[in-house]
């Protein structure tokens, strides 16, 4: 491969003058080992370490602080630790960091865990959903920004923290987001309440909560702006530099130039561990196999390399082997999504090869459509990528397109909150007690139109009252569990429709990947070998027959008490049906988390056993905004939801939301809510005219799609159906599909599909 090379060799911070730490360290353990020594000392070199007092100041005098330092520099790891020995946990108090990601959040707790010498789970911890390492004496803990926000629904204050740190912000994820605006608020409501000398929640005494906004990539500018004219201070220097190598020439196989780079490395460059950068998990697992095609080839005695996957779908101990040490003699190439891209140290890592794509959600609010779509990244993703090189030692990155097109690349990602459905944050919201959606004080407001869809979809779905509260029992049973509102729907619909056995397996099914490992161009080999599993009636109940024989195959492996033995015998079953063993194994995890929930929810746990028309009426119950009809020319319609956004209830919602607001501070909400029913009433018989009053009128004008071929119903081609996933490729597809009577939607979602009186 040609590469242009351009050195990029950044001051190296070894030389720092200072290299002392603050009077509080001279607290911590003695540091006698050797590795405890080699701890320390490695602390010590961190370009941060040189500034730990100043920031400490900076953070007693501004109760809002933006912190920019390159990558590496010490941020995630050293600030709670300087925050901490500042006495920033007296009375119990907790330092809280927030990542994107449930990995960065595991691994990083594990490391400052060691560094501090002590157990994960004591003084340092981390919290992630469905896994808790954090006990009373957790004073430093690591968490996802989705966890603190189901956090602040119990305890709105956020009472038990005294710093919260908002880490690796410039991702801009939906969460973040959202934990920006809350955080505002609480931060208020805190101080507010030491001026009133009230105590919080749990009897915990007022003090005020400190909020720091960190990256290597922020536009600190923004965030200053947002939280009126903050503090932003910004670390220079890194730890060690990192090459960067661009290519000549655009590459037109982005696939086949990575896999070239790593056996360019691999069989050119000194010893270290790779880390490649793929926008998903059918990727990734193709190139694993290249990769192990490849090495056949190569020479007797050629140096070994071993190919370790990570992407978020895998189950975590999976996750966690690409952070292990390449046994010996082998070097390691990590094939990552961008799961791999922030916060992470992965040690060994030295080189970084980043084809420059990403995979990222799209949302269209015209369409009501969410789709994913690979996508070059942004400038501060490539930095972030090159920047997991270059920790331990010097770095390379190969970036596998020219220098001029990295020039092209936007500044920044797109905030996640304007390219998705939004039904979740508002559910979210909503029982965080924010009623005026549109009034939100997002640092990025979200589109109107997608704000309005999402409360239609949530309307529609019963999530929410005419008032636009949340309803009770339902919308708050959705809110409290962690899964998208239309599954959490089908799960509350399917307790009362005795399927939420096999409701549990389709949602925890449908939320990995893709059960079925589908070569390209072997669609019917995979057919024939999956016909035992083939429901005439659709993939959801496939996907039920295929996790049951599963479960069957496990149960009679029980008498082995071999653990290994028989998740060989898994694998091996798994590869003869075509059927992906990691995602299998992910959906199981999923199923056992959901079912866990669920009950503890009191839900009624029945089946329907063989008897599937309840199950297909309830996937109707739930998915109705998701059903097509077939048309004569064999391809397929569905609504988009209410066209014409200001009529309905999607205008409705909004005109509730834009004079709430108003209407709110002029204290006249009875008289509003009598104005609301009256044009309720108006705005539902409207509802009927606009559908043209009939489902098959309103499907007839809507999106055109097609059965992807993977579909069981693929040849069939049902009248109706009812469907999961909409993908968009050549044409537009839907996936996971269930063959439906078409006179169930107006009989089980009269809501939506109203008939002509
Ligand atoms: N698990 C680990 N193993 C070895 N070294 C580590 C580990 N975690 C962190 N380090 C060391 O600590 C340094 C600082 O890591 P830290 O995550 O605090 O940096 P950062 O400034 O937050 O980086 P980023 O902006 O990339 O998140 C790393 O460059 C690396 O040298």
């Amino acid at each position: 491969m040609p590469w242009g090379s351009r050195g990029n060799h950044q001051p190296n911070a070894n030389g720092n003058d200072n290299g002392k730490f603050s009077n509080a360290n001279r607290n911590r353990k003695n540091y006698s080992s050797p590795w405890k020594q080699k701890i320390a000392q490695q602390r010590k070199s961190l370009p941060i370490a040189s500034v730990e007092k100043r920031l400490i100041e900076e953070v007693r005098k501004n109760d809002i602080l933006i912190i920019v330092g390159e990558t590496g520099s010490g941020k995630t790891t050293q600030i709670p630790q300087f925050l901490f020995d500042a006495e920033f946990c007296r009375d119990g108090k907790v330092i809280g960091i927030t990542q994107p990601r449930r990995v960065a959040a595991v691994t990083v707790a594990k490391r400052v865990a060691d560094e501090c010498g002590v157990e994960l789970g004591q003084k340092v911890g981390y919290s992630v959903r469905f896994d808790d390492s954090t006990s009373n004496s957790t004073r430093i803990k690591y968490m996802t920004d989705g966890l603190l926000l189901r956090e602040a629904l119990l305890d709105p204050y956020l009472s038990k923290y005294s710093v919260i740190i908002v880490d690796e912000a410039h991702e801009r994820t939906v969460h973040t987001d959202v934990l920006l605006g809350l955080l505002k608020r609480v931060q208020v409501a805190r101080s507010n309440s030491i001026g009133d000398g009230r105590n919080l929640n749990n009897g915990n005494k007022s003090s005020p909560l400190k909020l720091i906004i960190m990256s290597a990539s922020l536009d600190a500018r923004t965030f200053s702006e947002y939280f009126g004219d903050a503090k932003a201070v910004h670390i220079q220097g890194r730890q060690f530099p990192v090459d960067l190598f661009y290519t000549r020439f655009p590459e037109t196989d982005y696939l086949d130039a990575a896999l070239i780079t790593i056996f360019q490395v691999h069989l050119g460059e000194a010893p270290g561990d790779i880390l490649v950068f793929l926008t998903g998990q059918e990727e990734i697992e193709a190139v694993e196999r290249l990769i192990n095609e490849r090495l056949t080839k190569l020479p007797e005695g050629s140096q070994k390399l071993l190919p370790v996957p990570i992407f978020a779908a895998l189950p975590s101990e999976q996750q966690m082997r690409a952070f292990a040490p390449a046994p010996s003699g082998f070097r390691k190439v990590i094939l990552a999504t961008n799961i791999a891209e922030t916060s992470i140290t992965i040690p060994g890592i030295k080189y970084v090869i980043d084809p420059g794509l990403v995979k990222a959600r799209s949302y269209d609010p015209g369409k009501g459509m969410e789709s994913l779509i690979v996508l070059p990244t942004s400038k501060s993703q490539a930095l972030q990528r090159s920047g997991r090189a270059g920790r331990e030692g010097p770095g390379k990155c190969f970036r596998l397109y020219p220098e001029n097109e990295f020039e092209k690349l936007e500044d920044s990602t797109m905030p996640e909150i304007k390219r998705c459905n939004l039904a979740n944050v508002i559910l979210q919201l909503k029982a965080l007690g924010v009623d005026d959606i549109l009034g939100f004080d997002f640092i990025e407001k979200p589109s109107r139109t997608a704000i309005v869809k999402s409360l239609e979809q949530l309307f529609l779905l019963g999530a929410l009252t005419d008032e636009c509260q949340l309803s009770d029992p339902v919308g708050w049973q959705m809110a409290r569990l962690p899964l998208d509102p239309i599954y959490s729907k089908a799960l509350i619909l399917a307790s009362e429709y005795n399927c939420l056995e096999e409701m549990l397996i389709t949602v925890a099914m449908l939320s990995v990947e893709s059960i079925f490992y589908t070569p390209r161009d072997k669609y019917e080999e995979v057919r024939t070998a999956t016909k035992c599993f083939a429901s005439p009636e659709g993939d959801h109940i496939t996907l039920i027959n295929v996790y049951r024989a599963a479960t069957d195959l496990l149960e009679k492996r029980t008498m082995d008490t071999n653990k290994a033995k028989s998740e060989k015998v898994l694998r091996k079953w798994c590869k003869e049906n075509f059927i992906n063993s990691r995602s299998l194994r992910h959906a199981r995890d999923i199923h056992r988390q959901i079912r866990g929930h669920v009950q503890q929810m009191g839900l009624k746990l029945a089946s329907c056993g063989d008897d599937m028309l309840q199950f297909r009426r309830c996937l109707v119950a739930s998915f109705f905004l998701n059903a097509a009809v077939k048309q004569p020319d064999g391809t397929y319609r569905y609504p988009t939801q209410l066209r014409n956004s200001w009529a309905g209830p999607s205008g409705l919602l909004a005109i509730y939301s834009l004079c709430s607001k108003v209407i709110h501070t002029l204290q006249i909400k009875i008289s509003f809510c009598y104005l609301f029913l009256i044009a309720f009433t108006f705005t539902s018989k409207k509802k009927n005219t606009l559908f043209a009053s009939s489902h098959n009128r309103a499907l007839a004008s809507g999106e055109v799609v097609q059965i992807h071929p993977s579909s069981v119903l693929f040849r069939k081609k049902p009248e109706c159906i009812i469907f999961n996933e909409l993908i968009q490729t050549s044409n537009k597809f839907v996936r996971n599909l269930t063959r439906v009577d078409n006179l169930w939607l107006t009989e089980l979602a009269p809501q939506f599909y109203a008939m002509q009186n």
